[in-house]
């Protein structure tokens, strides 16, 4: 697992980084409107440097700060939608949804590997839809 620099100033050097992943943890910053933002310019990279079937993920962190909250989430929800990417908001402070968004992908890697023609097929978007948990407006964590 490679944690590779945001920032713009390093995004000729990120290339080497993700070039030849399976899979791809996109994260934004839901405190944070540019971060949102710069996710639209990650994917059309992505779609240039990264391995044709690699496997995206979207996903808005710090879920637990919602009182500094700028972007909701149904627009993270629409934006992963138009790239037809699973999406889940997560907290690395207290841990909501990490465990799912690497067992998801794992999940997905393990399927491609192992395919079977008489399978049924995994979806990764259902698989997280059906197991992500959503941040409460109101709880005191
Ligand atoms: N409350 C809260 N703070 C977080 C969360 N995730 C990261 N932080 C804080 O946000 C700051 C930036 O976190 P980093 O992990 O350095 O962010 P990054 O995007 O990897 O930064 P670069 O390495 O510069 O690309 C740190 O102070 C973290 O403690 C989260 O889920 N909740």
């Amino acid at each position: 697992i490679w944690d590779t620099a945001g920032q713009e100033r390093f995004r000729s050097v990120t290339h080497a980084y993700y070039r030849d992943a399976q899979a791809l943890l996109l994260l934004y910053d839901i405190t944070n409107k540019s971060s949102f933002d710069n996710i639209r310019a990650w994917l059309t990279e992505i779609h240039e440097y990264a391995q044709r079937d690699v496997v995206i993920m979207l996903l808005g962190n710090k879920a637990d700060v919602s009182s500094e909250r700028m972007i909701r989430s149904e627009d993270g929800e629409m934006l992963a939608r138009e790239y037809g990417v699973p999406f889940m908001e997560t907290s690395a402070k207290t841990g909501m949804n990490v465990e799912l968004a690497f067992l998801a992908i794992a999940k997905e890697l393990k399927y491609r590997a192992g395919r079977q023609a008489h399978e049924r097929s995994f979806q990764i978007r259902d698989y997280v839809e059906s197991q992500k948990k959503r941040p409460s407006c109101c709880s005191f964590l």
